[in-house]
């Protein structure tokens, strides 16, 4: 388990609230998404950096900007299996004749030269001779014996077959950058120019555990009552996609004393991030903010103006930082999205934290309550067509690929009003 990060003191601008807007702030009532994000935000740490070998990069965040340590490629080689031709002085007749001197596989390393009016047969990716002026693909020439037959086409052509030395990545280049995430071409870029350990932030580890009474483990048959915690699943797969380790703890029922004990359990054990489902709703059961008390942890927000999230909280537990979720899995999902994968992309090093703003085109009227203070989020599904962009309410069972966010006093959300979506990518 890696040492928690330490977590930021509170600093942030409360200048333009009047009092009543002060107040519930600092008790972290009723709050907007974006107030509750840059208050999560300015208590979550950037982590530790460490080095991985190239194998295990992909995935990660680059910690510094990594340079070309060599060029790419590494010597002027062949871009086609043909000939490589020395100078002539025949290129205005129909076609001309030049000798072979011998075949350059790729991989033969030998310095060797090209003579005019003289030809190497040559391989793709082999070492070019000095002096050729070009190489000419196989198929496009006559081999006669010992000789190779040459159009004069071929011979003025733009495109040489030849790509020289440094000229898709110079030295000393920034291949990646840092709070960059390494992708798959990173690691072409990175394998050629001679990069084979990088510097990247440490993953954050996220324990999280489902609180419910009614919830049982899915190698149980449910009686009435009692449901399977789908958000086990939910969230380990959430948080793995966001880069972070999750780590299970399993289902705890709605008591304060016992979730009291497992979050100082947690916060103790170095985690840098402990989510939780379910118990944060306004009832007798709202057994997390209590169990925070209890414990002495803080809590920065909790019933924001959005719904999803009306019911949740935000806080923070010895040395980690602490997100609990409402219940349902589709508001978990939704709530995840919004306000800790950014936290995550932080974590992780990333450069940029939010999710890009898509506008979209609603394909039909949502029903949903006009309010003057809340947000509210919908999941939502894309499709583009016609050149734009458009979103509807996924089918039941459909997966959906978005958040629709439908702004506060901004309704009624009609069929063809433009509306902001954030598309989900994988962190
Ligand atoms: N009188 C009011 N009641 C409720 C309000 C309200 O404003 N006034 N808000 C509702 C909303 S919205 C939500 S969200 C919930 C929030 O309550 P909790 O966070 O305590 O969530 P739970 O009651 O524990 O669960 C809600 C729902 O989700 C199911 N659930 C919970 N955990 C899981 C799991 N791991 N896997 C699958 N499903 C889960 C749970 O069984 C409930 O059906 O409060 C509303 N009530
Ligand atoms: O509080 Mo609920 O989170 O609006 O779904």
């Amino acid at each position: 388990m890696p040492e928690a990060a330490r977590i930021p003191a509170i600093e942030e601008t409360t200048s333009g609230m009047d009092d009543k807007a002060l107040l519930s702030s600092e008790r972290g009532v009723g709050q907007t998404l974006e107030q509750a994000l840059a208050r999560f935000l300015s208590r979550t740490p950037v982590l530790a950096r460490e080095t991985v070998v190239l194998g295990e990069a992909e995935g990660r965040v680059a910690a510094e900007s990594i340079r070309a340590r060599r060029a790419e490629p590494g010597y002027d080689q062949a871009t086609r299996d043909g000939f490589a031709l020395g100078p002539t002085a025949s290129v205005e007749a129909i076609e001309a004749t030049f000798s072979i001197q011998g075949e350059i596989p790729a991989g033969r390393t030998d310095r060797l030269a090209v003579a005019a009016d003289t030809a190497w047969r040559i391989m793709t990716g082999a070492l070019v001779p000095a002096g050729a002026v070009r190489v000419v693909p196989q198929e496009d020439c006559r081999q006669i014996g010992e000789e190779v037959v040459v159009p004069a086409g071929s011979l003025m052509r733009e495109q040489r077959f030849i790509q020289r030395a440094g000229s898709r990545i110079a030295e000393g280049r920034t291949v990646a950058a840092a709070g960059e995430e390494i992708t798959g071409q990173h690691l072409i870029w990175l394998a050629v120019t001679g990069n084979d350990r990088i510097p990247v932030y440490r993953r954050p580890v996220v324990g999280y555990l489902c609180s419910g009474s009614e919830l049982v483990s899915i190698e149980e048959s449910p009686v009435p009552g009692k449901k399977v915690s789908a958000n086990r699943y939910l969230l380990h797969a959430l948080i793995g996609r966001a880069g972070a380790i999750p780590l299970d703890y399993g289902i705890i029922a709605d008591d304060v004393e016992r979730i009291g004990r497992l979050l100082l359990q947690i916060g103790g054990s170095g985690v840098d991030l402990i989510v939780s489902t379910g118990g944060v709703g306004p009832g007798a059961y709202d057994v997390f903010a209590r169990a925070l008390d209890q414990i002495g942890g803080e809590i920065l927000c909790r019933q924001l103006a959005m719904r999803p999230g009306h019911s949740l909280l935000v806080g923070v537990v010895g040395r980690s930082l602490y997100v609990g979720l409402p219940g349902p899995p589709s508001a978990v999902s939704l709530v995840f999205a919004e306000l800790v994968v950014p936290v995550l992309r932080k974590m992780n090093g990333l450069a940029v934290l939010r999710h890009e703003d898509v506008r979209a085109c609603l394909e039909s009227d949502l029903s949903i309550r006009d309010s003057e203070e809340t947000l509210f989020l919908k999941e939502g599904k894309l499709c583009y067509r016609d050149g734009g962009v458009f979103v509807r309410l996924p089918a039941p069972l459909e997966t959906a690929d978005c958040t629709l966010l439908l702004e506060p006093g901004c309704g009624p959300f009609c069929k063809g009003r433009v509306v902001t979506v954030h598309r989900w990518c994988c962190r």
